[in-house]
């Protein structure tokens, strides 16, 4: 649905350049006032603020990014740039915008850089009455430094009071109240020095490679599980349900005779771990309403649709997850910021049925996620985009010295809470390290 009244749409002028490579981009960030946006070598910087939009939802930035888009003026040489090159707009959104003190925001940066296969490029955009930034590469006047030390503390609630929590949705379950709900938790940490957003990057990108890592606003971490990407015209959406982790089956006793001797502690393989993943029943329950949900959601927008019958495993440092690559070809003029809003909350994140599993999230739960779960991403002046699932990330908190980090698990019927304690701890993981290595 169009709403009624946008907010202000500024006139934009853009111009896109091919560069030499610019190195690192992470080093050329400042330490605030930025965007980031990296997956494996690729990636996208975004400096400064052309324009600045506090939308209530997907659908509110859609509209108001496809009359910005229209009324720019792109003086590119290169018409058209290759999907992702020139003038964008990055974002962060709330999970649920009816249960939240917080905001969304679409920010369109004065100049971006990126780099993508080997080809590097620099967007400069500004009013369209006013000169634009010059075409130099920014030098970051500081490098970034580590927090110092951590100290942890609850947030909502304590371990043991989320797993009460977790008990009472199994109960609803039971019930037959719902199928799945996703249930999240918070932790905070506060560090000594202040926390320089471009140091957790630092430690996040490299080791998460196929994550996606992002800054946008004060979101910061680096997610596995695409929302929607859409690519002139073709859709791809990573959909994760169904977790495990290196520990999670405890110690491997070797049984007498095995190599290594009797009775000596060991911890299970890689892909013993895998395979215990792929054929748990409860795993792959959760996984298939999350694989429906979006399936479902994709294709009213949709000509063709691939939906993989069975998943892979995704093997990353901290977890393991249950994986579908979901492909289509949608309608013409379908943007990436329609599809997100078409297609969060998906399972994944919130649970099935949608409407009831949000509304325990909201009953139960107990914290505001806000942009936690929450789509988070960009998107081109052609509606191109990449839309994450905000997960295994953080809230940079105003006072600079202090970050929320989140971490949820999909609870349905046979979910010990202990169990999804220890899950949550997993993904909070990546966080923890980059914080405190
Ligand atoms: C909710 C989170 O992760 C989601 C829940 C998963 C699960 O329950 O198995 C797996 C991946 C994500 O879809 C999170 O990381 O916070």
């Amino acid at each position: 649905m169009q709403p009624a009244s946008l907010p202000t749409v500024p006139r934009l002028r853009s111009v896109t350049t091919m560069i030499d490579d610019p190195g690192p981009l992470r080093d050329l960030l400042p330490e605030a006032g930025a965007c980031a946006w990296f997956h494996r070598d690729d990636g996208m910087i975004g400096l400064g603020e052309a324009a600045r939009c506090e939308v209530t939802s997907l659908a509110e930035a859609n509209a108001w990014w496809k009359a910005v888009a229209t009324a720019l003026d792109d003086g590119s040489a290169q018409d058209p740039l290759p999907s992702g090159v020139g003038s964008l707009a990055f974002g962060t959104f709330v999970f649920d915008d009816t249960n939240t003190t917080r905001t969304s925001v679409l920010v369109v940066p004065s100049i971006v850089v990126g780099s993508r296969e080997g080809r590097h490029w620099m967007t400069r955009v500004g009013p369209a009455d006013a000169p634009l930034p010059e075409p130099v590469l920014p030098v970051p006047t500081t490098t970034p430094q580590g927090p110092g030390a951590v100290s942890w503390s609850d947030g909502a609630m304590s371990g043991p009071d989320w797993e009460e929590v977790v008990a009472g949705a199994v109960e609803r379950i039971a019930q037959g109240r719902l199928e799945k709900v996703v249930l999240a938790r918070n932790v905070i940490a506060t560090t000594q020095a202040p926390i320089d957003p471009r140091w957790l990057l630092g430690r996040l990108s490299p080791r998460y490679p196929r994550c996606w890592t992002f800054w946008v606003d004060d979101m910061v971490g680096a997610t596995p599980e695409m929302l929607v990407r859409v690519d002139q015209g073709l859709v791809t959406s990573r959909v994760l349900a169904g977790t495990i982790w290196r520990g999670a089956l405890g110690p491997k006793r070797r049984s007498p005779g095995e190599t290594g001797g009797r009775g000596v502690e060991d911890t299970f393989s890689s892909t013993a771990i895998a395979e215990v993943l792929s054929q748990s029943e409860k795993n792959l329950g959760e996984h298939q309403l999350a694989v429906e949900s979006v399936a479902r959601a994709l294709a009213p927008h949709s000509t063709s649709m691939n939906v993989p019958e069975t998943p892979y495993v995704l093997e990353l440092p901290n977890v393991m997850h249950l994986a579908t690559d979901v492909n289509a070809v949608v309608r013409p003029g379908t943007t990436a910021l329609a599809l997100a809003a078409a297609l969060h909350p998906s399972a994944a994140v919130c649970g099935t049925p949608t409407d009831v599993a949000r509304a325990t999230i909201a009953e139960i739960e107990g914290m505001d996620r806000g942009r936690y779960s929450g789509p988070v991403g960009w998107i081109d002046s052609h509606g191109n985009g990449e839309w994450a699932i905000g997960l295994r990330c953080g809230r940079l908190q105003p006072d600079g010295r202090s970050i929320e980090i989140f971490a949820g698990c999909g609870i349905v019927a046979d979910s010990v809470p202990a169990t999804e304690l220890a899950e949550s701890n997993a993904k909070l993981v990546p966080m923890r390290d980059a914080l405190e290595g």
